[in-house]
Order: structure tokens, then sequence, then C-alpha cells
């Protein structure tokens, strides 16, 4: 049996999706590609309520609230079709990112690990039941900082919907409960420092608090 409120505990991978909103893309002026890009953070970054994120000497980080898709059962080789029967529920995720490391990646090509894969860098919020949401593009994603609102973006702007991201991953990388999918930030993720406070949440769903440290 597993117990996906413990998601976090028994956690074993989290996979994320690097620019899957429309409204990004345009932004970032960037053409919708043809396939998602996916990176993967250990699991040692998750933190949940109450506990600190913490920026890494000399680190530039960005908040990016996003849903996440906690896996059910595990998947391989999925069919879109079939692929929201290993959904085993959601929740509200930020993927923190050394925008420091990932410029330096994006230049010279090299890896986003340190970028995206911190210790604190995945707050998450508790689990929610799959059945909690029966339309999952229907939800408004949020998150201020410091009590002022900096995002806000629907899930009926995503790029790769979550049959799609599941199928597409599982055809390459076994899912197995309790992996997390982040499936990708609205735009105007922005820059945190000591002392921030950010709050984040899907409307009429579930909100969630973190604030923010420098290591020492
Ligand atoms: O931080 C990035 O460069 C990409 C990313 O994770 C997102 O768009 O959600
Ligand atoms: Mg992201």
């Amino acid at each position: 049996m597993t117990n996906l409120d413990l998601f976090v505990e028994n956690g074993k991978k989290i996979i994320g999706v690097a620019a899957n909103y429309r409204s990004l893309l345009k932004v970032l002026k960037r053409e919708v590609p043809q396939v998602p890009e996916i990176f993967i953070k250990p699991t040692t970054s998750y933190i949940t309520e109450n506990e600190a994120i913490v920026i890494p000497n000399g680190f530039s980080v960005n908040q990016e609230v996003e849903l996440g898709v906690i896996i059910g059962k595990k998947a391989k080789r999925v069919k879109e079709n079939e692929a929201m029967d290993y959904v085993g529920g959601y929740c509200v995720a930020l993927d923190m990112t050394a925008t420091c490391k990932i410029k330096e990646a994006r230049s010279k090509g090299g890896s986003w690990t340190l970028g995206k894969g911190f210790d604190t860098a995945t707050p998450v919020s508790k689990f929610i039941p799959r059945s909690y949401i029966p339309d999952p593009y229907k939800l408004t994603l949020w998150c201020s900082v410091n009590g002022k609102m900096r995002q806000k973006g629907s899930t009926n702007d995503l790029v790769f919907n979550i049959p799609f991201l599941i199928s597409y991953i599982s055809k390459y990388i076994t899912l197995e409960p309790n992996d997390l999918i982040l499936t990708g930030s609205p735009p105007d993720m922005g820059p945190v420092k000591e002392n921030d406070v950010i709050e984040t949440g899907i409307t009429d769903v579930v909100e969630v608090k973190f604030k923010v440290f420098n290591e020492n």
C-alpha cells in the first residue's frame, strides 16, 4: 500500500518540465517545442510548510509556481489515453531555480543539476487527491512575495498536458508511486531574497507559505 499523503517522505524522483506555458514562451520569444524539455531534481530538495527556503551562498534564486502531479502507480510506456489512471493526486509546488547556474549551463552547455537541485529547491504543499480536482486545466496558480502578487496563471495555458507528459516521460524513465512531475511555471518568476515571504497556491484548492533565508 502506498500512502500518497507521504509523497515527500517516500519520494523517489522529481521531474521538472521547462517552459511549458504558452504565455511564458511568448515572453521568452521562443517557438512552441515539439517535445517537452525535462530535468531531474533530487528528493533531498523537498521542503514542506514551515521549513525554510535557503539560498546557497552566491546564488541568485527565482521562485516558479507550478502544478505538481504525483504519480500513483508504476508507469512504463503508458499510452496517453490511459495516462490519467497513473495520477494519484496533485500539489502546488515551487520550482526554486538558481538562475545564475541555469544561465551558465545554457551558455556553456552544462548541466542544470545545481540550478534546480540545491537543498530546499522544491517547496511543496500537502497532497491533494486526484478526485478533488476533476479538471486539472481549470486551475489558477498564484504566487505572492511579501504580500504582493507576482505570478498568476491558468493551467489551461499548458503546452503539454498531463497525459502527454506521463506518456512521454514514461517512454524513457519508469515513473513510480510518489514521483512528482512539476508541470512548468507561468510567466513572472522573479528573484527572491533573505526574509522574503512567499505565499503560493491553487485558487480554492490549497495554499502554503515559505520564508526565505540566506545560507549564513
Ligand atoms: O527555470 C527554467 O528555466 C524553466 C522552468 O523550470 C519552467 O519553465 O518552469
Ligand atoms: Mg520550473
